[in-house]
């Protein structure tokens, strides 16, 4: 059996609103072996973010087991997380934003040159160094987003919605540029998103989430992410297709409930 580096068992999470229980996760089971992408896609409300904030340590009012690596979520250390907005300082230049983990963790300057100088140069952003984000395109900020956590040498990206503002090149180039990364960096990955395309394209493992409250309904082994010119191929569109149809099949089951 595969090292599984991210483990969840039995997950629950609860909201208080207006003094009601509100539960947003429920006996919640999921689990990735190391180095693996898993992606998330469920409808809105189905909890995505909730875990994801659970995971990141952002959030420790919940029941059952959470493990990465053995440990619960500690927030920050090994664990990098890149949220929809991207999360950039705008008063900050490039170099400025991507170097600021590393100072709030009191590397030394040498250190932090070195580190943020190589990153910048793989991910292809040393010459925008000096621009803030307002002078970046929104495919080059996700990219300052990428080389801002991956400065930190995380073992663990965790990605909220990361590429949902962009248009639909820039987020192929970027899953593209994300793939790359990934296969110099074997780095553990979970995204979560809305869209059937990304999912196939990126994950490895697919969990499919309905909602109300929040639950994993199917896991899904798919082979072929990863793979080249996955785009246009026939088990492709015949695995959005399946994951599709499941989606709706659920909104269906729920909206008749
Ligand atoms: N702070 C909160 N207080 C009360 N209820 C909350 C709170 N945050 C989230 N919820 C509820 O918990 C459920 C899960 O919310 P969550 O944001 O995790 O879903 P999501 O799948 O990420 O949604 P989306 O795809 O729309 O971003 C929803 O029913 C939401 O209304």
């Amino acid at each position: 059996m595969k090292d599984s580096y991210l483990s969840i068992r039995s997950l629950s999470v609860d909201y208080q609103h207006k003094g009601e229980r509100v539960r947003a996760l429920e006996s919640v089971d999921l689990s990735l072996a190391r180095g693996q992408r898993g992606v998330i896609i469920g409808p809105s409300g189905c909890g995505k973010s909730t875990l994801i904030s659970v995971l990141a340590g952002l959030n420790a009012h919940y029941s059952g087991q959470v493990l990465i690596d053995g440990n619960p979520p500690q927030g920050g250390g090994d664990t990098a997380l890149i949220l929809q907005d991207f999360g950039l300082l705008p008063w900050k230049t490039v170099w400025e934003n991507v170097i600021l983990g590393l100072q709030l963790r009191k590397k030394n300057p040498g250190q932090i040159k070195k580190t943020a100088e190589a990153v910048l140069e793989k991910l292809g952003l040393f010459s925008l160094a000096k621009r803030y984000p307002a002078q970046l395109s929104g495919g080059q900020r996700q990219r300052v987003a990428i080389a801002r956590a991956l400065v930190l040498e995380p073992k663990l990206l965790l990605m909220d919605e990361p590429f949902s503002s962009l248009d639909a090149l820039t987020r192929e180039e970027i899953q593209d540029f994300l793939l790359e990364i990934w296969e110099e960096t074997r780095l553990s990955t979970l995204l979560i998103t809305h869209n059937i395309e990304e999912a196939v394209f990126l994950g490895q493992k697919i969990f499919v989430m309905s909602s109300g409250p929040g639950r994993i309904q199917e896991e899904v082994e798919n082979t072929m992410a990863g793979e080249g010119h996955l785009r246009g191929r026939v088990q492709f569109l015949e695995m959005c297709s399946y994951l599709r149809s499941f989606l709706h099949r659920r909104e269906n089951n729920a909206a008749g409930a």
